[in-house]
């Protein structure tokens, strides 16, 4: 399988602290992969290399075909080559209903130039369905997204993601502060995503690690410390050391 992301020997200095420290890290096309480790491991600043926000001292990042350099563009660029980041904190426009949030986020991705002319058409309020159907919120179109479930605002950001249309979509905690059934329905949300493009879900939840049934990368220390199954990852004596024996 070729890889769509391929991250290959990075390295990242703050202050003399090396944070990321030789990472080499792969996904595929439509996988579903998850990143554990322990707090200061390099999660974040992995997403942030990605995403252009943070800058490696040495190292190749390389996407899609014909491996494009993410490395020296900006963070905008980088967003319409095709990698979407989901944060913590949902970022929705309360005052606005969902289907507002959703074609919003469908003009902005026409790009800087196009959104000045642009007006929404029959594809457009079809595309917002769709979306909207995507991500459990199909039944809650016209409601302001000020009312909507901690859950459900986090699926809306989704949504807002996807009419970008990423190739990689990359997603921080995404059941902190969830219910049962809202993680249940988002397990079920990022698998289903996955078929069509890789995910990447940053997690320190292990119960609902284990319920995404997918790859796992453990990082420690700025490198892959295992990477495997959550069995196998689970049962790697270095991780219990260093991650789950705490
Ligand atoms: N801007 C910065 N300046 C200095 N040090 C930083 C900066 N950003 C991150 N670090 C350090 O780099 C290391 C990796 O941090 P990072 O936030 O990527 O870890 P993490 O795995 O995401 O941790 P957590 O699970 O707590 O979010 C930490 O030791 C952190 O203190």
């Amino acid at each position: 399988m070729s890889s769509l992301l391929e991250v290959s020997g990075v390295c990242v200095t703050f202050d003399g602290f090396r944070a990321i420290n030789n990472l080499s890290f792969q996904i595929g096309p439509a996988e579903l992969r998850a990143v554990i480790g322990p707090n200061g491991a390099g999660k974040t600043t992995f997403m942030d290399i990605v995403t252009g926000k943070t800058r490696p001292d040495a190292g190749r990042v390389l996407f899609g075909e014909k491996s494009i350099s993410l490395l020296r563009r900006s963070e905008a660029e980088i967003a319409r080559i095709g990698v979407g980041r989901k944060f913590q904190r949902p970022t929705v426009f309360e005052d606005q209903s969902v289907a507002d949030n959703l074609m919003t986020a469908l003009k902005a991705a026409r790009g800087p130039w196009k959104v000045l002319f642009w007006r929404p058409g029959p594809a457009d309020h079809a595309r917002v369905l769709e979306l909207a159907d995507q991500v459990g919120l199909a039944a809650h179109l016209a409601r302001k997204s000020g009312e909507l479930s901690h859950g459900q605002k986090q699926w809306l950001e989704i949504g807002m993601l996807l009419a970008q249309e990423p190739r990689l979509l990359l997603v921080d905690e995404p059941a902190a502060g969830m219910t049962l059934a809202e993680r249940e329905q988002t397990t079920a949300m990022l698998v289903d995503l996955a078929k069509t493009r890789a995910v990447v879900v940053v997690e320190h939840d292990m119960e609902f690690v284990r319920r995404l049934n997918c790859k796992v990368t453990v990082l420690h220390e700025g490198s892959v410390l295992a990477e495997g199954s959550i069995d196998h990852v689970t049962a790697d004596p270095q991780v219990v050391e260093v991650y789950l024996g705490r």
